[in-house]
């Protein structure tokens, strides 16, 4: 199957996905391919040997991943002003940042906390929920606990506030994240 990146998703540009569904029901991901043509001849290959499961193409979707981080209280949470790019200055969001191929959520998150905020965190558990950022880009919440630091607005943000149940709401959250906002203050 030339141009499958393998079922972990080694290249970064594969933007199409085989999927397989079994008679259970079971539904799983088989590779990856840079050209949707590829992908789909792939399907057909499948499809031609006349097993019983069902094959499809599907866009890949990449999932980036927002941090409900909670301080050692458990009471507040922490939101991020973002400072780039221009469209997207001066509104808030959980920080966190996009999942590189190959890695897990939860380690993902960790390694964007200590890269955005320089703190050491565990990375709890995911919110319910998903939402599109932009087509091909899906943000999940998580929750997470600081271990380590003070966290300090080293990359991509220009100011952090610490808010609980009754601040939630005092600052310009991105659209994406209001949405996670009920799960959040559930918790707090
Ligand atoms: N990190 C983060 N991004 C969010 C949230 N809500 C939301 O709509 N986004 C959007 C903003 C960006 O378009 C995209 C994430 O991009 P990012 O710039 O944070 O990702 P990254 O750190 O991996 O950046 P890069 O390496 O691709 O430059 O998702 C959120 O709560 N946290």
């Amino acid at each position: 199957m030339s141009g499958a990146s393998g079922a972990n998703g080694s290249s970064g540009a594969a933007s199409w996905v085989l999927m397989r569904q079994d008679d259970n029901g079971n539904r799983v991901e088989m590779a990856r391919f840079e050209v949707r043509a590829e992908a789909e001849a792939a399907a057909a290959e499948f499809e031609a040997r006349g097993h019983k499961q069902l094959y499809w193409v599907a866009p890949a979707v990449r999932v980036v991943v927002g941090a409900a981080l909670f301080d050692a209280s458990g009471l507040r949470v922490l939101a991020a002003r973002r400072s780039a790019p221009e469209a997207l200055a001066g509104r808030w969001e959980f920080p966190g940042g996009k999942v590189e191929p190959g890695e897990t959520v939860s380690a993902a998150l960790e390694r964007e906390l200590r890269e955005e905020l320089g703190v050491t965190a565990r990375a709890g558990e995911r919110l319910p929920g998903a939402w599109e950022v932009r087509p091909g880009l899906e943000l999940q919440i998580w929750t997470a606990s600081l271990l380590e630091g003070d966290p300090q607005p080293l990359e991509d943000h220009d100011e952090l506030r610490w808010l609980d149940a009754s601040t939630l709401d005092s600052v310009d959250w991105l659209p994406q994240d209001r949405f996670a906002l009920p799960h959040v203050r559930h918790l707090l």
